[in-house]
């Protein structure tokens, strides 16, 4: 079968077949002697087919070498012979064998058709004296069949007449035509190029293109790639074959460019090549091989030399280029040193740690006299031998150190996580930013500080936004919407900050850890320093409503030890039950951090801040909670151990404020109603940055009931939680609290435009389950306003430059300037207590965190029933109570263990902070009339 496949190509190459071929007739050879040998007999076995030569039945003998194509068509019809015996017999083919054969089994048809044709098929023009050939059957293309038209066989169309001479050297004596087949490709390209010398070729039969292609894949013995690279190597001069074809005659010409057409494309490729012409120009070299390496016997021998690498010849002609275009004129000598080649010098390094402090030689110098005996008497200390220069002690400062033996410290700045293994809270949800939950999302108000955010601070790139900008001192941080100098230059994006730091993650850059302290439970460490003043982490949880939370804290979290609930903003509370590790920051009565509430890009968000000491590494965080627990049985012993403890978690003494006569304070009211009041001074720094407006909530009453409220708890004092608040309910009608660190007068406008319009409580504190006013958010917070009203603003030492920006942005505002409004409420005040000054930076905060209740706290309870920790009564004002910068803590009390009504203590209310322990009576609003709808009942505490 793959003779059949390949004969018509080699019908294509015996057309160029030229030399001996042509002569010889030789009928002897075998096939196998037909391979690559000039002089051999083509396969030119030539036998009727029974198919196709049907109607041929004798062919002329050829008189000429002039028809090798020829006889490879009939060798083709001649390996049909048996196939078309086969398909008579019935015998089934192989389908191997017969791909392409079979497609044209013998029809008897059509061999009648042949035989004798009907009398409506066309008459053969063919003269009767040349035989006629089905071409299509020999290329094997019929097997696509056969197209009619009108009855007239197409196969009698597509016969060719061929010329006698063409029939000539067929053979019989070939046995196998396909062998021969197989092998004529290789020889093509002698032949081919020997066709130079051909004078004439013989006509080629036309082959059609699935003929050729049946010998692409009729697999030549010498794969065209060898012959390629075979060229390659060779580096002889390539013949042009063109040139050659020119001395040819025109009908030589002609055949031989037909013959190449016909080559395959590899082989058309190659036909210039020595190699394709079979034409060795370098002698035959014998190397020797061992273990896979060349052995060079003789290298005396004039073998060429090996080529280098490819590669290095490369860099051998750059290199020689370089130089070449450096000095072209002249050659450095062989042999001598290359001036730019300089020996290698090793570096060392000359900066370090302690590089450059060499042991001085004199090792006493610089010491007292005394030292100097000390050092003579302690002979580790001496020099010996040469001195470490590599790594040498820090002899400066070292040596005196070792001589006086103190303990020493080295200071470690960089990160110092705990080693892994520590134990770790109970699997704790983390979350990064405050989500609202329930019915929080609806009572939120958006935009509750846009108004205010609207205006720009007046800082200058140089003042960089320090403490005299004035969003820093309301507590508003920087953004491009109310910054003018930008992000380079303003330092009052400490948020933005955070996130940029933090965004990466890894220890160091997160800069806090959990760990377990002995006795406080869980506490924060810093495993990096922290600058004063800079934000450490923000202190981010669920968000939620009173409602909710009461909820929570009675059936979520009753059994829990702790709570971790702060009261936020818009009588709402973040609960860091799942939120960040802020919520593990411990308590400290010297406390070295603040809790503080910002307003980022309108949102209030709350964040825990280095106080005004940088923290080194591994430092516990703290800070004051401020922490009203409301109730005895709430009081946790403070653990905190700082000097001036106030021996319980319990609330930031207040200042001593020396209240100022009625007058004054009317007097001063009055002013800041015209608006004129805005003093200027040029106080301190500290003092710049403690505008503040404060409007605070007070009565005499409650006053005097200041603290007693908060701690004591007896049989009565329901009823005389009743009276105070029925007493200020009478009170209550407007007030504006703005309890958080003035607010400013930026938040005032806000508030003057509100009271204008009618709105009767205006209050911005981070103390957020605030009794007070609110009629607006959530359900819990629509109690009437007990609070009622003193107010009193108090400008203290102000800049310059801040007034004015002050002033300038209110005058831009067309407001009345936030004295307006406190005046308005005072009027409402019957009573006004005067208050100074509140909080410098930090807002005063309500944390509702229940604790454990200690097991001393439950001791007093037990032995001394109701009446009131002494211990929680705070004794004196702590320095950072003095800067006011304490936020509010308030802790919820076990309403469990208490069947007794409790009502919000005079503290709480004016906190804005009410934490019921809670009898259910009291927690339901109807019951207690005037008393505040917001209560948190904490019934975990254990
Ligand atoms: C918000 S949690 C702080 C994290 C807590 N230590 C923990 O393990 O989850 C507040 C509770 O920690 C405890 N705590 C915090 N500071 C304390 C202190 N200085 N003394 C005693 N207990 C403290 C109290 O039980 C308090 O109720």
């Amino acid at each position: 079968m793959a003779a059949i496949q390949a004969a018509p190509a080699v019908a294509e190459l015996d057309s160029l077949l030229c030399g001996s071929s042509f002569t010889s007739n030789d009928s002897t050879e075998t096939s196998s002697s037909n391979f690559a040998s000039p002089s051999s007999t083509p396969p030119t076995t030539v036998s009727p087919d029974s198919m196709s030569l049907a109607s041929e039945p004798d062919l002329p003998k050829p008189e000429s070498g002039i028809a090798p194509s020829i006889e490879a068509v009939i060798a083709v019809t001649d390996s049909h012979e048996p196939r078309a015996e086969q398909h008579a017999s019935g015998q089934q083919t192989p389908v191997g064998e017969d791909a392409i054969v079979v497609a044209e089994p013998p029809r008897p048809t059509e061999s009648s058709e042949l035989a004798e044709p009907s009398p409506t098929s066309r008459p053969r023009r063919a003269r009767s004296s040349l035989p006629v050939y089905n071409l299509a059957k020999l290329a094997g293309t019929d097997i696509h069949g056969k197209r009619r038209s009108k009855g007239d066989a197409v196969v009698d169309k597509r016969r060719r007449t061929i010329s006698e001479g063409t029939l000539a050297n067929h053979d019989d004596s070939a046995p196998n035509g396909s062998t021969d087949a197989l092998e004529r490709p290789n020889q093509a390209g002698q032949d081919n190029a020997d066709a130079s010398r051909t004078r004439g070729s013989a006509p080629v039969l036309h082959k059609p293109k699935s003929a050729r292609v049946s010998k692409k894949s009729s697999s030549s013995p010498v794969p065209a790639r060898l012959t390629r690279r075979a060229a390659r190597l060779s580096g002889a001069p390539v013949e042009n074959l063109t040139l050659k074809l020119s001395a040819l005659g025109k009908r030589g010409k002609k055949a031989i460019e037909k013959g190449f057409g016909r080559l395959s494309r590899e082989l058309l490729r190659l036909k210039d090549t020595d190699e394709f012409a079979h034409i060795d120009t370098r002698p035959v070299r014998y190397t020797v091989w061992s273990n896979g390496k060349y052995v060079d016997i003789d290298p005396s021998q004039e073998t060429p030399a090996r080529e280098p690498p490819r590669k290095k010849v490369k860099v051998d002609e750059k290199a020689n280029n370089d130089e070449q275009k450096a000095a072209p004129s002249e050659k450095p000598e062989a042999g001598a040193p290359d001036p730019a080649k300089k020996p290698r010098q090793k570096k060392w390094l000359e900066k370090g740690l302690y590089a450059g402090q060499e042991a001085p030689t004199d090792i006493f110098k610089g010491l007292t006299a005394q030292e100097k005996k000390k050092l003579a008497s302690l002979p580790e200390l001496m020099r010996r031998g040469k001195p470490n220069k590599t790594f040498p002690l820090p002899m400066y400062n070292g040596l005196r150190i070792l001589i006086h033996g103190r303990d020493f410290k080295l200071p470690f700045d960089v990160c110092n996580p705990l080693p892994p293994g520590q134990p770790k809270p109970a699997a704790y949800r983390t979350m990064t930013k405050n989500r609202f939950v329930g019915d929080a999302a609806s009572y939120w108000k958006k935009t509750p500080h846009i108004e205010d955010f609207a205006s720009k601070c007046v800082c200058k790139p140089e003042d960089g936004c320090g403490e005299d900008c004035q969003n820093r001192i309301m507590l508003y941080e920087c953004d491009e919407t109310n910054c003018g100098i930008g992000k380079e230059y303003c330092q009052n994006r400490a948020f933005q900050d955070l996130q940029e730091r933090t965004k990466k993650g890894g220890r160091y850059r997160i800069g806090v850890e959990v760990f377990k302290t002995k006795d406080r439970g869980y506490g924060v460490r810093s495993n990096r320093c922290f600058e004063p003043n800079q934000i450490i982490m923000e202190y981010t949880g669920e968000i939620i409503t009173v409602a909710e939370c009461e909820r929570r804290m009675n059936e979520e979290y009753k059994d829990n030890e702790c709570y971790y609930l702060m009261s936020f903003d818009q009588n709402m509370i973040i609960d860091a039950t799942t939120g960040s590790i802020a919520r593990f920051v411990n308590h400290s009565c010297s406390p070295n951090c603040r809790m503080i509430k910002w307003i980022v890009a309108g949102q209030p968000r709350m964040a825990l801040f280095a106080g005004d000491r940088p923290i080194m590494t591994g430092e516990e965080l703290t800070y004051d909670y401020n922490f009203d627990p409301f109730s005895a049985k709430n009081v946790q012993k403070c653990l905190c151990g700082s000097p001036n403890c106030r021996g319980v978690l319990g609330p930031k003494p207040k200042e001593v404020k020396t209240p100022k006569p009625a007058k004054e304070e009317k007097k001063s009211v009055k002013t800041t109603r015209t608006t004129k009041t805005t003093k200027t001074s040029k106080a301190s720094a500290k003092e710049k940055a403690t505008v503040r407006t404060t409007v605070k909530v007070s009565t005499k009453t409650a006053t005097k009931r200041k603290v007693k409220d908060a701690f004591e708890f007896d049989g009565d004092e329901e009823e005389e939680a009743a009276k105070t608040v029925k007493k200020r309910k009478i009170k209550t009608s407007t007030g504006v609290k703005r309890t958080v660190s003035s607010a400013g007068l930026k938040a005032a406008k806000g508030a003057a435009k509100k009271a204008a319009k009618g709105v009767t409580t205006i209050k911005r504190s981070v103390s957020t389950i605030s009794v007070s006013s609110k009629k607006k958010t959530g359900p819990s917070s629509s109690s009437k306003v007990v609070t009622t009203k003193a107010a009193k603003v108090t400008k203290k030492k102000t800049t310059t430059a801040v007034q004015r920006g002050v002033s300038k942005k209110i005058a831009g505002k067309k407001s009345t300037s936030t004295t307006t409004s406190t005046a308005t409420s005072a009027k409402s005040t019957t009573t006004a207590k005067p208050k100074t000054v509140v909080p410098s930076r930090s807002p005063s905060l309500t944390i509702v965190a229940a604790g454990v209740t200690t097991p001393a706290a439950q001791k007093k309870k037990n032995s001394k029933g109701s009446s009131t920790p002494v211990s929680a009564t705070p004794a004196t004002s702590s320095s950072a109570s003095a800067k006011g910068e304490l936020p509010k803590l308030t802790i919820s009390g076990s309403g469990k263990t208490s069947a007794r009504k409790w009502t919000p203590s005079r503290k709480a209310l004016e906190a804005g902070v009410v934490l019921a322990g809670s009898p259910a009576s009291a927690r339901s609003p109807a019951k207690a009339a005037g008393s505040p709808k917001i209560k948190l009942v904490s019934s975990g505490a254990k």
